[in-house]
């Protein structure tokens, strides 16, 4: 039992991340028992310099130069204490006040040591240290300043930790806009060999990387971003979503043994073992019904390649049967490929639409809309859906199969519909279809907040929304809450057409065979849309034979558990490629 405990609560460490107010919460009883969080949070910090300069044979005390930037808060207390500890090894330690206030006991703990203090600030009421100076002194101090951490060998950056409101104001700022940078990270190639490539300074930060939206995940002005960041006690949400997430680079967890199981996760990471949770294992009395059938209306006249991708996709997806309906040239074709399908209307346990659907054009008169055969299928299916407030009617549309909505279908969403929806937008569809409920969003925004996104199309339309990425995002409504789930397992590789009809397929798939699930109680849609997500890259990375993923986890400070040595990024694949990849996944996983 203290063994399942244990695994369970690294699980939590590991794939779990916790609101500023959770870790708050959990932090307290530990610090009413004295202990010594502050000291154990610059302990790991120091010891993951002293590796860091090991691993880069950087071993000479004198001229590895250590700069802490250090804020007003308890962050920056942790970022003293362990620069006083780097000092008292014989280290060159500087650190930087960027605040008003220095931490008083770090600050004692530092100068002990034999660490060096500038302030910033004219304001600053530092003890020890003399302020009021000019404006002209203080600008000359921040230029040294800036030129002084340029030259550093480590900057630890402990400005701001998960105290921080807003983007950065201040001197903190001035750093960030100086030495950091503003808008989407610089691009890796997501391996994790490729991480960190030997440069100076090597940047460390402390918590979290200094202007980062800690619960949101989101840039909101200039940051500094870290090749190393030390999490205390539990994962932040910043951590796993994009684009923060980018800004953390390697995340080493400290283990304050919190009590995660009793606190909500904010995001969840989708593992190998949660996935598994969405396969129904094929049973000794089963027929094909029993199994799951999907229904498709996908592709169309002018894109009728999505219809194969996506039944194929289903098909290889743990299912009875997959029933066609569309355009004759899609039917040839999916035959052609997929012997097994059946065409025509039939008896489904879920549905799947809109993959190659074309959108409605903005400018097009009225006569055209629904021109399309397959819209007019599709709108009339989604009218089902739809919640009306009369009772009689959401009771009706709650008794409807799970359906996935994807691409050209989403146009032709009700504006409320029950939970047994998913909607599957990229960036580009889900600012469109934000746009139509009246919250104006450009992809571009989309790309900027993606949780806030997500989170707003899944309250506004009551349906779970997966909004596909190189992290891609799941919300849905969980027993009156939103749940947000996490899958991070693609190579990008994946980003090539009709990868998005492969996950309408398997989505589909995963619905039609788990259907009483979702009929018992929809709140599992956001699970098995999210194992969906997972499942469909790591077909991709069996694919491609690629290590490389939108999100790594997180190494685990003194476990010894280091990342496997990985040197390929792969080769490149086509969706098919990644339809043909499918059954190895669940034989994986089951
Ligand atoms: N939880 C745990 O278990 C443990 C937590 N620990 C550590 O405590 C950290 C949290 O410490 P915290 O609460 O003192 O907040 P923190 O992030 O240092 O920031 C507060 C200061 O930042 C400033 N500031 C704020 N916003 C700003 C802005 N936009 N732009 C510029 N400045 C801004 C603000 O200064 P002001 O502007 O008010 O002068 C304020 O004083 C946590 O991240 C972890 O490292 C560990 O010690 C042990 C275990
Ligand atoms: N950088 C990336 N890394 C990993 N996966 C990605 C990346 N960019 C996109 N993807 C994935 O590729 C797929 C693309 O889907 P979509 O845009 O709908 O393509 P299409 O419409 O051509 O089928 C999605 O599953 C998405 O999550």
């Amino acid at each position: 039992m203290a063994l399942e405990h244990a695994s369970e609560h690294i699980q939590a460490l590991l794939y779990s991340a916790y609101s500023t107010n959770s870790v708050r919460a959990m932090e307290q009883p530990l610090l009413e028992r004295d202990v010594p969080l502050m000291r154990m949070a610059a302990s790991a910090t120091a010891n993951v310099v002293l590796h860091t300069l090991q691993e880069n044979g950087w071993d000479n005390e004198r001229s590895t130069r250590i700069v802490v930037l250090a804020g007003a808060g308890d962050n920056g207390g942790d970022g003293l204490y362990a620069g006083a500890f780097l000092a008292a090894r014989g280290y060159d330690v500087t650190a930087i006040a960027v605040g008003k206030r220095l931490h008083n006991g770090a600050l004692d703990a530092l100068c002990e040591a034999g660490g060096k203090v500038l302030v910033l600030d004219p304001y600053a009421q530092i003890p020890g240290y003399s302020s009021g100076f000019s404006a002209g002194e203080a600008g000359e101090r921040l230029q040294s300043a800036i030129e002084y951490v340029r030259h550093a060998t480590v900057v630890l950056d402990a400005m701001t930790g998960i105290g921080v409101t807003g983007s950065l104001h201040g001197i903190a700022q001035a750093m960030a806009t100086a030495l950091g940078r503003s808008g989407m990270p610089d691009s890796g190639l997501a391996i994790p060999d490729d991480q960190i490539v030997p440069h100076t300074p090597i940047t460390i930060a402390v918590d979290m990387p200094s202007g980062i939206g800690v619960n949101d995940g989101t840039l909101p002005g200039p940051y500094i971003p870290a090749d190393i960041t030390i999490m205390f006690g539990a994962m932040k949400p910043c951590a796993m979503l994009p684009p923060a997430c980018y800004a953390c680079g390697k995340i080493c967890i400290v283990d304050f043994d919190f009590d995660l199981m009793e606190m909500e996760p904010a995001v969840e990471m989708v593992t190998a073992g949660f996935a598994s949770e969405a396969i129904r294992p094929c049973r000794v009395e089963d027929a094909k019904y029993s199994r799951g059938v999907l229904g498709l209306v996908t592709g169309s006249q002018e894109y009728p390649g999505a219809a194969v991708l996506s039944t194929c996709a289903a098909a290889r997806s743990n299912i009875g049967m997959v029933r066609y309906v569309g355009p004759q040239r899609a039917q040839d074709l999916i035959l052609h490929k997929l012997p097994e399908a059946v065409m025509g209307k039939g008896h489904v346990q879920a549905w799947a639409v809109g993959s190659g659907v074309p959108v409605e054009q903005d400018d097009a008169d009225m006569n055209e809309l629904h021109e399309d055969i397959q819209q007019r299928t599709i709108t009339a299916l989604l009218q089902h859906y739809a919640r009306t407030g009369n009772e009689d009617q959401d009771a009706r549309a709650e008794a409807m199969p799970p359906i996935v909505v994807d691409a050209g279908a989403l146009d032709l969403l009700p504006n409320h519909v029950t939970a047994q929806v998913v909607l599957t937008p990229h960036a580009g569809e889900l600012a469109r279809l934000l746009t139509r409920l009246g919250h104006a969003m450009s992809p571009e925004e989309v790309f900027a907040r993606p949780w806030h996104c997500v989170r707003l199309a899944a309250q506004e339309t009551g349906a779970t929304v997966l909004l596909k990425g190189a992290v891609t995002l799941v919300a849905g409504n969980d027993g009156g809450t939103l749940r947000v789930l996490a899958a991070g397992r693609a190579p990008a590789s994946l980003a090539t057409a009709g990868a998005g009809d492969v996950l309408t397929g398997l989505l589909g798939a995963l619905l039609a065979q788990q259907s009483e699930q979702v009929h018992a109680d929809a709140a599992c849609m956001p699970e098995i849309a999210a194992s969906a997500a997972y499942m469909h890259g790591r077909a991709a990375a069996l694919a491609s034979g690629s290590d490389q993923r939108g999100w790594h986890r997180p190494m685990l400070y003194h476990a010894h558990d280091e990342y496997p040595v990985v040197e390929t990024v792969g080769r490149p694949i086509v969706a098919g490629d990644v339809v043909e990849a499918i059954p190895a996944v669940f034989e994986a996983l089951q």
